[in-house]
C-alpha cells in the first residue's frame, strides 16, 4: 500500500491518547439503550430484516449487546454473513459513544472472523473504549457464541471519529432527517448532544 492507499489511522492509540470518561448522565450498568433511530439497520425496531441489536450499559465506557442470526442474514447456507457480523460489531462499538455523550461515526473497523456462526445462534457482544486522542476513539470488540462466555467467533478493533450533529443534517436525505426530528425521542436525544458535548 502507498500513498492515499493507506488508512488514516492506526487502530492501536498514540502517545498522548487518554483513558475514556464515562459521561456522569451515562445509563446505569445493566440499562438498556433502545435504539438511536428506528430506520437503523443494526438496532432499528422498524426494519424487518434488521439485526434488532439490543445492547445495555456495562461498567466503565463498555456495553454488551445480543444479536440473533436470522434466516435473512446468511451468506452460506445456515451461516451468518461476514458482513452482517460486521454489523453487528460496528453497531455495538457506535452505542458506546452514548456513555461519552459524543456523536461519533466508524472511520475505521478491522474484523478478525474466527469461527462460523451458525443461523439461529445469540451472538453476544462485548466492546470497550480503549482510549480518546482529540476526535479519535479507539474501541474493541468481541462476539461470542451462545452465551457471555461461550467460544469467540469474531472480534473487532476500531476508531470512531467525533462529529457534530450538522455530518447528519448536511449529509443525510431531508424525508428521513424531518422523520428522524419528528420523532420526540431522537429530538431529545440531538438535543442532549449540543447541550452535554
Ligand atoms: C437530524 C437528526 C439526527 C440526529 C442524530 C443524533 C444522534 C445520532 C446518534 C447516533 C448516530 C451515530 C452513529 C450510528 C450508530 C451506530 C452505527 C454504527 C456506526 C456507523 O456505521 S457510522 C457510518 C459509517 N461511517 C461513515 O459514514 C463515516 C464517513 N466518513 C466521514 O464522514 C469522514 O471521513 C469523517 C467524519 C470520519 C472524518 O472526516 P473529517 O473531515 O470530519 O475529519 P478529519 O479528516 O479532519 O480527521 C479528524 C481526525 O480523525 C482521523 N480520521 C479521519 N478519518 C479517519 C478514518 N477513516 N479512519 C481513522 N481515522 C480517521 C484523522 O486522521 C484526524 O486525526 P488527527 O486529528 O489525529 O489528525
Amino acid at each position: 500500500m502507498s500513498g492515499t492507499d493507506q488508512p488514516r489511522t492506526r487502530l492501536t492509540p498514540p502517545e498522548g491518547a487518554t483513558p475514556p470518561v464515562r459521561h456522569p448522565d451515562a445509563p446505569a450498568p445493566g440499562e438498556l439503550l433502545g435504539a438511536h433511530y428506528d430506520g437503523c439497520f443494526g438496532c432499528g425496531t422498524g426494519q424487518p430484516h434488521g439485526l434488532h441489536l439490543e445492547a445495555r450499559a456495562g461498567d466503565g465506557v463498555s456495553i454488551t449487546a445480543e444479536f440473533t442470526v436470522k434466516a435473512a442474514h446468511q451468506g452460506a447456507p445456515g451461516l451468518a454473513h461476514g458482513g452482517v457480523l460486521a454489523t453487528a460489531l460496528d453497531e455495538t462499538l457506535g452505542s458506546l459513544n452514548w456513555l461519552l455523550r459524543v456523536i461519533a461515526v466508524t472511520g475505521r473497523l478491522e474484523t478478525d472472523f474466527l469461527a462460523p456462526v451458525p443461523l439461529g445462534t445469540v451472538l453476544h457482544i462485548e466492546a470497550r473504549v480503549t482510549a480518546v486522542h482529540g476526535r479519535k476513539i479507539y474501541s474493541t470488540a468481541v462476539g461470542r457464541i451462545g452465551a457471555p462466555d461461550g467460544p469467540v467467533a469474531v472480534r473487532a478493533q476500531a476508531v470512531f471519529v467525533e462529529v457534530k450533529v450538522d455530518h447528519f443534517i448536511d449529509n443525510g436525505r431531508t424525508e428521513e432527517i424531518q422523520a428522524a426530528m419528528a420523532d420526540p425521542d431522537q429530538v431529545k436525544r440531538a438535543r442532549a448532544f449540543e447541550v452535554n458535548p
